[in-house]
């Protein structure tokens, strides 16, 4: 079954050139992207949709969220908006929240969750335990997690719980924690920060789950310099998350790790390319406005040809939206990347921090065909009208799973 999507204003690939078409159309073969093209070219299809002379462009990539969770920290945050500072503690908050709800209830928040990700045009959705850390509370929400996310990522090393030694809670998320969620992850990841996992703590945590076949993901240099970065590099980790405090070596090594990179060789469909690939710098900007730390440096960083992702980090601590248009928006406007420096973060770089760049994150013949549809004539009109409810439609893998039909 083909389906036309034509009469496109402005077709926004994030293919390697960053190619633009204006009054473009796609076709869609079952779960793929068949054709890109002007649209008078077009082929015929079994069925079609007008898009409206509205632009199109892939679906979020979003990298990084905590979405099993229940509760929320509503008090917590207008604390911190009066100055309180933001500290790692308020995860055992939501740790004893989610404790008392059930699978039924759980679920029911997830799916919701997930459906609102898609109502704002992303199509690819990693998720985190991380509020469980009990060995049978983290195998629920890694087991619960599967059920809406595409990929999940086990954080039992995200804060130490109340009356536990570090070292000894550190052994548990290393032994018996990590075969009990290993069912259901694809990726382990460590708070490294004061107040939460130290570099010998995260060390141990990373090396665990890379022997376990785990890919490796860091939350570092939050909320000051630290090990964060550099660990995730040396161990080869494939993106550091939050990335507020650098030093001139953090930088160094980020960059260093990009060196010979090639985005075409990245996104070429033909296996026998082998395309290196260095530690993306994921930047969360929405967590740095809720937290009142300084915006992550994504300008430098992409001046430094490291590989910047933006997520939205949806959680209830620090980030309570998955909200990427507003995180773009927010990149454009306050991080001074240009749009197409954010729209590619936002895809594309969140498709390279997953691990999923061949498949998604860009529209290319071969691909996925993972689409957003906005209600406007280009992309610039997401940051140049921030706030406006721009998402029309969402695809993934050529299903509309958000927006109305025509
Ligand atoms: N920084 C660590 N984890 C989350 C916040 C968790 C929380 O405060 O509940 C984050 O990515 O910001
Ligand atoms: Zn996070």
């Amino acid at each position: 079954m083909s389906l036309l999507i034509t009469n496109i204003a402005e077709l926004r690939t994030i293919d390697s050139e960053d190619t633009v078409l204006r009054d473009a159309a796609l076709v869609v073969e079952g779960e793929r992207i068949a054709w890109v093209g002007a649209a008078a070219d077009a082929p015929a299809a079994d069925d079609f949709v007008d898009a409206g002379g509205r632009t199109v462009l892939p679906g979020w990539v979003d990298s990084h969220s905590h979405m099993v969770f229940a509760g929320d920290r509503s008090a917590e945050f207008e604390a911190r908006m009066a100055g309180e500072k933001y500290a790692a503690g308020g995860i055992r908050v939501t740790t004893e929240a989610t404790r008392a709800v059930g699978d039924y209830d759980l679920t029911r928040l997830l799916l919701g969750r997930r459906a609102e990700a898609a109502a704002g045009g992303t199509t690819t959705l990693e998720t985190k335990t991380g509020y469980g850390l009990t060995v049978d509370e983290e195998a629920r929400h890694a087991r619960l997690a599967s059920t809406i996310a595409d990929t999940v990522t086990y954080l039992g090393a995200h804060v130490v719980p109340a009356g536990w030694d570090a070292d000894e809670y550190t052994r548990l998320v290393t032994g018996p924690m990590l075969d009990a969620v290993k069912p259901y992850v694809e990726w382990i990841d460590v708070f490294c920060e004061t107040g939460a996992f130290n570099r010998e703590q995260s060390l141990a945590v990373l090396e665990a789950g890379k022997a376990a076949g785990l890919g490796l993901r860091v939350h570092g240099n939050q909320l000051g310099e630290g090990p964060g970065v550099r660990l995730a590099v040396e161990l080869g980790a494939a993106s550091v998350d939050h990335v507020n405090h650098l030093s001139a070596q953090d930088f160094a090594a980020l960059a260093d790790s990009w060196s010979g990179y090639s985005v075409s060789d990245a996104s070429t469909q033909n296996s026998s390319v082998v395309s290196l690939r260095g530690t993306v710098a994921t930047v969360l900007p929405a967590c740095d406005l809720s937290t009142r730390e300084p915006l992550a440096p994504a300008r430098e960083l992409l001046d430094a040809g490291v590989v910047v992702a933006i997520a939205s980090n949806y959680n209830p601590g620090t980030s309570f939206t998955s909200s990427v248009n507003y995180c773009v928006t927010t990149a454009v406007l306050q991080m001074r990347l240009t749009v197409a420096e954010a729209l590619r973060a936002a895809t594309h770089s969140g498709a390279i921090a997953l691990g999923v760049e061949r498949e998604t994150g860009s529209i290319e013949v071969g691909k996925f065909a993972d689409l957003h549809v906005l209600n406007a004539p280009s992309v610039v009109h997401l940051a140049y009208r921030p706030g406006m409810p721009l998402t029309y439609q969402t695809w993934k893998r050529g299903q509309m799973v958000h927006g109305p039909r025509a």
